[in-house]
């Protein structure tokens, strides 16, 4: 098995609270994998430990067989690990190419005078990621909308221009807060097409929370379910489907909030 991120015993801890207590994971490359679990389980919270936006208080994380704990965000970036959030974060106020151009350009690092000047090699450059820019919302669906502020894109748009954003950077892993969050059905078949698309063309690995359950189990190989920052299950849709404590794990959320 060719392991492309792995978690060893990740823990984090808010004064009392456990958020995440022992996550481990092995995900391969190519991938499509699933996180689940009823609200406030811990799915966020490992995400944002898997892309260094929280320090964990315990454990250890490999990509590529380097270890990565305690890396800066911004390098876990670089180093090919992006992320889209459950709460739509893009420059509202910018047009839809300048929200992915801004994303394209993490990758580049410009020395400040051939900016200034605007040397060849910088024209140059710049010509490219414009064309790398729109050929990602081709791909995204998103050309029409290329200068329609951000803020004025209907909200399943939003969630694909952070997904056109976070591709932009070029990555390996790609982990995605609740796509399809707020889509109607249609769309959010539409869009468990294009992940599998992207999954394909760009190589990639996916690593997933969502809480609509259809779109998991029809999409991701493999699911890992977490309740109160705990994992209780690994394995396919069908063995997480029948799976006692997965059951209950809901059941006795819903009773809870009865
Ligand atoms: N910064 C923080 N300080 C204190 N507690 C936090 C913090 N961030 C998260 N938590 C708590 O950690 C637990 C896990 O939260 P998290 O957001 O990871 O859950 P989740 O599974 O993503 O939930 P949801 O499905 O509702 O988005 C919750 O009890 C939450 O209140």
């Amino acid at each position: 098995m060719d392991v492309l991120l792995e978690a060893i015993e990740l823990t984090k801890q808010y004064k009392g609270l456990k958020a995440v207590a022992g996550y481990s994971v092995k995900i391969s490359r190519g991938e499509i994998r699933g996180l689940i679990g009823p609200n406030g389980a811990g799915k966020t919270t490992t995400f944002n430990l898997l892309t260094s936006m929280v320090k964990s208080t315990s454990g250890n994380i490999y990509f590529e067989g380097k270890k990565i704990t305690g890396v800066r965000a911004d390098q876990i970036a670089r180093l090919g690990i992006c992320r889209t959030f459950q709460n739509i974060r893009l420059f509202k106020n910018l047009t839809v190419l300048e929200n992915v151009l801004i994303a394209a350009q993490i990758k580049k690092k410009y020395n400040f005078m051939s900016v200034l000047l605007s040397s060849p090699s910088f024209l140059r450059e710049e010509k490219h990621l414009v064309d790398r820019s729109l050929e990602l919302l081709e791909t995204m669906g998103l050309i029409n909308a290329k200068d329609i502020k951000a803020r004025n894109l209907p909200y399943g748009q939003q969630r694909k221009l952070e997904i056109a954003r976070a591709l932009a950077v070029g990555p390996k892993l790609l982990l995605l807060d609740e796509p399809a969050a707020g889509m109607n059905p249609s769309e959010s078949t539409e869009l468990m097409g294009l992940i599998r698309y992207l999954r394909d063309k760009f190589k990639l690995t996916i690593f997933l929370i969502e809480h609509d359950m259809k779109f998991v189990m029809n999409l991701c190989e493999k699911i890992q379910v977490l309740n109160y920052g705990t994992l209780i299950a690994e394995g396919s849709a069908a063995e997480i489907q029948n799976n006692p404590d997965v059951i209950s794990a809901y059941l006795g959320r819903a009773v809870e909030s009865a």
